[in-house]
């Protein structure tokens, strides 16, 4: 069972007294109000998993406080508390957005019922979460192994930094495995089982990433149109991966720097300060110190988080990873594609160690991919993976039996190749440049 943050709010001191003992001796992490100005006030400072709110409230209406709390916090599961057992404001309670209600007087193994059911609601959110982020599903990553020294050093030093609450900072070529080691950090911590987010610095457009993660008030700028809490609301208690660090905009990283600094931040529009215990990792492929060197990134905000940097070494400095790597993607990629591939000519595993490979284990991968979805024979040849000598005539052509995803692929390389900037490669594509640089990720291009 894990440890919920939970909110009471009674104004019956007895009640809370008696919540209060029941959730803490279950592990639960539990703060108690009697009004439910105190109430949005606690909901503001950090964020809840769960909620027990009384209807009655003295003079004031707890029904009033329910679209407050889940406008505030959406993730916040709310029980309402009544003695009045009618089924009209227990139907009520549930329209304005309350989970489940519970009557006085109540028994503690009805608080720690409804409790674990709220609990198991959070974990498959949290999963549901982990899924949208685009993790990908169990894989080979999820082994993370290596027969390189100095790659098995970077492993065994990310598996003892896991478990502390300092700062990573992971560095690496495009495609190394930085989301790997980040994801694989997260579930080696005490914080597995929170969520975990990605914010990917270039893949949101600029003006945008202030409230992507620090979220927004409603009507705060034009478009504003409902309450935004933010990514770093959002993984409270968990872990938040900050990929691409270096490209974040100098506004966004001063107010990062504060959080980092104060654990507090300010929704845009708002002037209440928050609070939220996420672990932040940063993840960059350009050289940080040139970048502060140039007056782009901030100094004092580079020092903040290279506290524990780990510098993963790309491909071709570990070529003795390469082969069980193909090996380990064709095992997964063949169940995936309903194929049955024994495995690599001499040729292929010969050109597969000699490649440089400087899109790394990303474009490994694919290579992969591409051999087990378009090669017919029954071991994967060199003439099967790109720039292993393939005639031309076997490029895929719009129309042939193809998932979209190859034709996709062609496509973005080569309007890529034919044009001067990525710039100018988004505009001929049709797409925003955020977007492009999300589908040349997903393609190691
Ligand atoms: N050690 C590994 N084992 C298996 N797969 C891996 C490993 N490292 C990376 N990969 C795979 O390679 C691809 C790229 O990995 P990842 O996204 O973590 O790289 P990255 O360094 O974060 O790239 P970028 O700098 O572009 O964000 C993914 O498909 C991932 O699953």
């Amino acid at each position: 069972m894990i440890s919920l943050g939970i909110l009471i709010v009674d104004d019956d001191a007895n009640i809370r007294k008696t919540l209060s003992y029941c959730l803490t001796a279950e592990g639960h992490d539990v703060t108690a109000v009697s009004n439910p100005a105190d109430a949005v006030e606690e909901a503001r400072r950090r964020s809840f998993d769960l909620a027990f709110v009384d209807l009655r409230l003295g003079e004031e209406n707890g029904m009033d406080l329910i679209p407050v709390l889940a406008s505030d916090s959406p993730w916040t599961q709310i029980v309402v508390i009544t003695a009045h057992a009618t089924i009209e404001s227990a139907v009520d309670a549930m329209r304005r957005g309350a989970a489940d209600y519970i009557v006085k007087p109540f028994t503690p193994d009805q608080v720690r019922f409804i409790t674990q059911r709220i609990g198991r609601i959070r974990n498959l959110e949290t999963e549901i979460a982990v899924l949208r982020e685009g993790m990908p599903p169990p894989g080979p990553e999820d082994r993370l192994h290596s027969r390189n020294a100095g790659m098995q050093r970077v492993i065994e030093t990310a598996r003892k930094a896991a478990a502390s609450e300092a700062i990573i900072l992971l560095q690496g070529e495009s495609g190394t495995g930085k989301s790997v080691f980040a994801k694989a950090i997260h579930h080696w911590s005490p914080r597995t089982g929170k969520p975990m987010a990605v914010v990917a610095c270039p893949a949101v457009p600029a003006d945008l990433l202030e409230s992507e993660l620090f979220g927004h008030a409603k009507g705060a700028f034009t478009g504003a149109i409902r309450h935004h809490p933010g990514r770093i609301a959002a993984c409270e208690g968990g872990t938040l991966l900050l990929d691409e660090i270096g490209d974040m905009a100098l506004p966004v990283q001063a107010k990062l720097l504060r959080f980092i600094q104060e654990k507090t931040y300010e929704r845009l529009g708002e002037t209440a300060s928050r609070k939220a215990d996420v672990r932040i990792i940063a993840a960059t492929n350009v050289d940080l110190e040139k970048r502060v060197a140039e007056g782009r990134f901030r100094e004092d905000l580079f020092y903040r988080i290279n506290v524990i940097p780990l510098r993963i070494p790309p491909l071709r400095e570990r070529p003795e990873d390469i082969l069980p790597l193909a090996m380990d993607f064709l095992v997964h990629l063949c169940r995936e594609n309903f194929k049955s591939i024994l495995g690599f000519t001499r040729d292929a595993e010969k050109f597969l160690v000699s490649h440089d490979w400087p899109g790394n284990v990303r474009e490994l991968r694919n290579a992969v991919e591409r051999a087990v979805i378009l090669g017919t024979g029954n071991r994967i040849a060199t003439t099967d993976l790109p720039g292993g000598t393939v005639p031309t005539a076997s490029a895929p052509a719009i129309g042939d039996r193809v998932p979209l995803s190859v034709i996709e692929e062609l496509h973005i390389r080569r309007v890529i190749a034919n044009t001067a900037s990525l710039q100018e490669a988004s505009e001929v594509l049709g797409i925003d440049p955020a977007t492009l640089w999300r589908r040349r990720k997903v393609y190691g291009i």
